[in-house]
């Protein structure tokens, strides 16, 4: 990672100390049938990832890995996740990693519950993976080093880039002028429908909304667009990645 940042300051509580050792992690075995999503309720892979979940009108259960204890790096874990990061999913033993690849996999399994968000045409896909395209390439990129540089790494309690972070945002602005003209013809990033391209960009658009709100005041299609979006529902759940969202829904099994 760019500028000696790593992943791995996406989340973790404020007070909480650092330890480079890993730790064992706990595979729970239970005879009961549910999906498992491995991960952090403030990490903003995780609640990609959950967010689809919730969507969806699928229950989990969310199982805690703790990234400040290396968690993820434990041999066991490692086994499944060769990359040694959160979310994982565990459908009943199929394993799944990249929280994108994980939202496209619940959406697809459960297209015939909640909004499709997922295209069912030739020219539709085409939209669809255009934009997925646009998320990751135009705004993930800048988004989620704005994110590391300022809020990751004060969640570790070390000071955070403000150069680093207005770098981004500056690059950041150009991009989100391409948002606004696309917003200003359609209603959402990849056509009139909302998609799952809609619903990745929240965990890092709402810190970017938070942190640096011009970028969105300055552009009124990217702000309704992004209004609406996280105005859903699902978002409304797990946006703050309190704990007892997760128990509720694991409740419901
Ligand atoms: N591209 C991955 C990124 C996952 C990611 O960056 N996860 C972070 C937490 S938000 C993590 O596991 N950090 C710990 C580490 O990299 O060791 C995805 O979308 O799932």
């Amino acid at each position: 990672m760019e500028h000696g940042y790593t992943q791995a300051l996406c989340e973790a509580p404020v007070d909480a100390s650092y330890s480079l050792q890993p730790s064992p992690i706990h595979f729970p075995s239970s005879n009961r049938m549910h999906i498992k999503l491995y991960g952090r309720p403030l990490s903003t892979a995780t609640r990609r990832a959950a967010l689809v979940l919730v969507e969806k009108g699928v229950p989990f259960e969310l199982v805690s890995v703790d990234t400040l204890k290396k968690e993820q790096k434990a041999p066991a874990y490692l086994e499944r996740h060769p990359f040694g990061q959160i979310p994982l999913l565990d459908d009943n033993g199929f394993l799944l990693y990249e929280s994108r690849a994980i939202g496209r996999y619940i959406a697809e399994k459960y297209a015939n519950q909640g909004a499709p968000l997922l295209p069912g045409t030739l020219k539709g896909r085409a939209l669809f993976e255009q934009a997925a395209s646009i998320e990751l390439t135009n705004f993930d990129l800048y988004a989620s080093q704005a994110y590391w540089a300022t809020d990751g790494i004060k969640r570790h309690g070390k000071e955070p880039n403000m150069i680093l972070f207005h770098e981004m945002i500056d690059k950041l602005g150009p991009k989100l002028d391409g948002y606004e003209t696309i917003l200003s013809k359609q209603r959402y990033i990849s056509g009139d429908d909302v998609s799952l391209i809609d619903l990745f960009h929240l965990p890092f658009g709402s810190f970017l909304k938070s942190q640096s709100p011009g970028l969105f005041q300055s552009r009124p299609h990217l702000a309704r667009w992004f209004d609406e979006v996280s105005a859903r529902p699902s978002w409304q759940l797990v946006k703050d990645g309190t704990q007892p969202t997760f128990l509720l829904l694991s409740d419901t099994q």
